[in-house]
């Protein structure tokens, strides 16, 4: 295989089975009604908690929300087995207006983070925030009640390069950011980019960030391997391989600041293969499948629990889970599609196989 095909997965180890403390999923997409029902389960089967996203139409901002939200997935849960124990952590999404209340009204209710959209920047971002400099009483309330900030980093500048948009963030927001809330905790999701990995590596012990599975197995190549591919299409876009790399190499490395982050973000398959294709991969079916499979490219599986299951409860200052489960080297079938309402939901590798499974 060249360097430039996707997934090279060239190191494979004699490991057989890995057993984990059950992990937590510190960036998920669930959405509401049918898509919730459909989706929960998948999760809930591997992971004892999940940071719920709060990009709702409209979109989770008051702390009423998010607890009647909350109510929603708690009723959508399996009603036996692993899955009926999940607990959703749930998130604000913070615009131009939060005021500095709502975060105590949060914070007394439960509610773990907040979420930073820049305007326009991503799928339902169009109440996000116009200007961070609005944000300065909430993200004052956040630092001094400790509620961490979630962003979606990427300038939404047109005249910057879609690929180059994570990199400016960095400059734009990130550095004015940490400089302005020293004391702020906050999670740089799912990057996609050497530039990330390198500030997140050295930005203090308040800076963390998500890494997904998918942006960990693939390069850009994968979205025009023979033909436009829609279902690896998610902002921040698919990079190319050298920050790929990168990535693997932050979590082959065990730092801490580094955590499981699927961002799984169901979109109908009619709408991801469509003129104007929604953004975000489909990935809560076999989650741990694929990190267990981007871990073992790089020979690093015995980081894989630190970065599943340590990582995030430690940063967000949660308990960590207690129960486990074992992931196994079985190969298995994707699915074409899932049954979503009336439609169908296509799973990322759908089609395809997975080098491992996990354990009954
Ligand atoms: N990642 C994506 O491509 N899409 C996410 C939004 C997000 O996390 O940016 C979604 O909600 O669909
Ligand atoms: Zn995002
Ligand atoms: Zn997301």
């Amino acid at each position: 295989m060249t360097a430039e095909k996707s997934p090279p997965n060239a190191i494979q180890s004699p490991i057989q089975s890995i057993t984990l403390t059950r992990p937590d999923d510190w960036h998920l997409h669930l959405r509401d009604g049918d898509t919730l029902a459909a989706v929960l389960p998948h999760t809930a089967r591997q992971f004892a908690r999940a940071i719920v996203m709060p990009n709702l139409r409209p979109p989770v901002t008051t702390a009423a929300q998010a607890l009647a939200y909350r109510e929603r997935i708690l009723a959508a849960r399996p009603t036996s087995g692993p899955g009926a124990g999940f607990q959703p952590l749930m998130t604000l999404y913070l615009t131009d207006n939060t005021p500095a209340d709502e975060i105590v009204r949060g914070r007394d209710a439960g509610v773990v983070a907040l979420k930073l959209y820049p305007a326009g920047a991503t799928t339902n971002s169009d109440a996000g925030v116009t200007d961070i400099r609005h944000t300065r009483a909430a993200l004052e309330a956040m630092q001094r009640h400790g509620l961490p900030l979630l962003v979606h980093g990427e300038v939404t500048d047109s005249e910057i390069d879609l690929f180059d948009r994570e990199a400016v963030f960095i400059d734009r927001v990130m550095v004015p950011l940490r400089r302005d809330f020293p004391e702020l905790k906050v999670v740089f999701e799912h990057i996609t980019t050497r530039d990330a990995a390198q500030y997140v590596a050295q930005a203090g012990p308040h800076t963390a960030a998500t890494i997904t599975a998918h942006h960990l197995l693939y390069n850009r190549n994968a979205l025009f391997q023979g033909g436009v591919r829609p279902h690896y299409y998610c902002l921040p876009v698919l990079k190319r391989e050298t920050h790929r790399q990168a990535l693997l190499a932050a979590v082959a490395s065990g730092s801490d600041r580094f955590f499981l982050g699927t961002d799984s973000a169901p979109h109908p398959t009619h709408l991801k293969e469509h003129a104007c294709g929604c953004a975000g991969c489909y990935t809560a079916l076999n989650a741990l499948e694929l990190y267990a499979e981007a871990f073992d490219s790089v020979g690093a599986l015995d980081r894989l629990e630190a970065f599943a299951s340590h990582h995030g409860p430690d940063f967000y200052g949660l308990p960590r889970n207690s129960g486990q489960i074992t992931l196994v080297r079985q190969v298995q079938n994707v699915p074409d599609a899932l049954a979503l309402g009336q439609g169908k939901l296509t799973p990322l590798r759908a089609g395809e196989q997975l080098a491992w499974s996990l354990a009954a």
